[in-house]
């Protein structure tokens, strides 16, 4: 897949021997910086040379942002190496703060989430939280070091889509990560065809976007009957800001209504998704788990593997445990078993069979604090070698609308 994202990519390394000592930094990520994964450098040098305080006040330029990335990355690093924790990295004790929508820390809320200005995820984060400030990651991966580091507090992430089916990526990256799912969020997507002003169906040889956004308007592009070849990058808003940077008279975006205006490109069509109901749904991760509630709905999402030779049929008693509960399943994915994607069973007469392992991930309507969920849960641990719950949160009741332009 091709990064067409013109941000300059920031290498902590270069940053940190720009960085200016004795200044006195804030996290805040100016609107437009993306964050870049460039995690791994030489930690304590980084700190000896940069000598940076934190003290609250605002830094407001690009170099503050950078810097103050940097310094978090390091000081994470360096005392992981030490095994000295600060106050920082202790787990926290749940408080009462982690029943509200967004912590109370005083300050606006840091919502990491991939791609640029203008993208669906973007959109996702701001119906989680109305008055956060977005921070652009450059990929998935980006996006919960940004939380881990506390360089955002959280990471909005799509997971599904109603016509293109999961992301696949994330859901990889829920098990090598250690954040917690504390909410969802669905969205309805409502994409457009996203060209220079002038620029005519004719003009167009390709149509650029996410792959996911590409998918979901696979046929209705067909219909239009361009001659143009579909192309994949990284997110629907950076594929607009590419024709618009590099001025491309002969591609088309396929992105939101809002990533036309910001990046001034014209509507050529509208609604182009395949059909109306559109809709990505999103989870919302954090550092410290919600703590569950009964008062209102709420999903869990379990991941677990079975034990060896018993693939499908521990599944089959994990979705009994479930079915005799009367816990309504929402959704179950299988995905290659990474340490131990294949079992090999020699039979001496008719060779070698090679089966698939697999991690399975489920979302149920429950919660945690309720005793049937935690029986359920109790019994799925018998039938299988590894089960971790990755959270239970409110799920988003809001009303169902097709989608609409953003
Ligand atoms: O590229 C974007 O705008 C995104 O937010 C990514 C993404 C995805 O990964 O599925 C999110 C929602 C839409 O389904 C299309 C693309």
């Amino acid at each position: 897949m091709q990064s067409l994202t013109p941000y300059p990519r920031v290498s902590l390394k270069s940053v940190i021997r720009t960085n200016s000592p004795s200044s006195t930094k804030r996290v805040v990520a100016p609107s437009r910086m993306v964050v870049k994964s460039a995690y791994r450098f030489d930690s304590a040098s980084a700190v000896a040379n940069a000598e940076i305080k934190f003290s609250g006040e605002v830094g407001s330029t690009r170099a503050d942002w950078q810097s103050t990335c940097a310094i978090l990355a390091s000081k994470v690093a360096l005392q992981q190496k030490d095994g000295h924790k600060t106050l920082d990295l202790v787990p926290k004790p749940v408080t009462i703060s982690d029943l509200l929508p967004a912590p109370i820390h005083g300050s606006t809320i840091r919502v990491a989430y991939q791609g640029v200005p203008g993208a669906y995820s973007e959109a996702a984060a701001g119906k989680a939280y109305p008055n956060c400030e977005a921070i652009p990651c450059d990929q998935f991966e980006v996006a919960f070091q940004a939380v881990e580091l506390w360089i955002a507090d959280r990471a909005v992430l799509p997971v599904e889509n109603s016509l293109g089916g999961s992301i696949h990526r994330n859901y990889d990256l829920l098990l090598r990560h250690n954040l917690h799912i504390v909410g969802e969020v669905q969205l309805p997507v409502h994409h457009c065809l996203l060209a220079l002003p002038g620029v005519t169906a004719e003009h167009l040889t390709r149509v650029i976007s996410h792959p996911q956004a590409l998918s979901q308007c696979e046929h209705t592009l067909t219909q239009l009957g361009l001659a143009a070849a579909r192309e994949a990058v990284d997110d629907t808003a950076g594929a607009a800001e590419f024709i618009a940077t590099k001025n491309l008279r002969d591609t088309a975006a396929v992105a939101s209504s809002r990533a036309a205006e910001l990046y001034g490109l014209e509507i050529l069509a509208d609604g182009v998704q395949d059909d109306s109901s559109n809709v990505t749904r999103f989870v919302v991760l954090a550092r410290e788990p919600v703590v569950p509630r009964t008062d209102r709905p709420f999903k869990t999402s379990v991941v677990f593997a079975a034990p060896d030779g018993e693939g499908m049929s521990a599944l089959f008693k994990v979705l009994s445990s479930f079915a005799f509960r009367n816990i309504n399943l929402t959704k179950i994915e299988s995905r290659p078993h990474r340490n131990q994607p294949i079992r090999v069973v020699e039979d001496g007469e008719s060779g070698t069979a090679k089966h698939f392992e697999y991690l399975y991930y489920v979302d149920f309507e429950a919660s945690m604090a309720e005793a049937n969920a935690q029986n359920a849960l109790a019994e799925v641990r018998e039938f299988t070698s590894f089960l971790r719950v990755l959270g239970s949160y409110p799920m988003d009741m809001t009303p169902w609308c097709p989608s609409k332009r953003a």
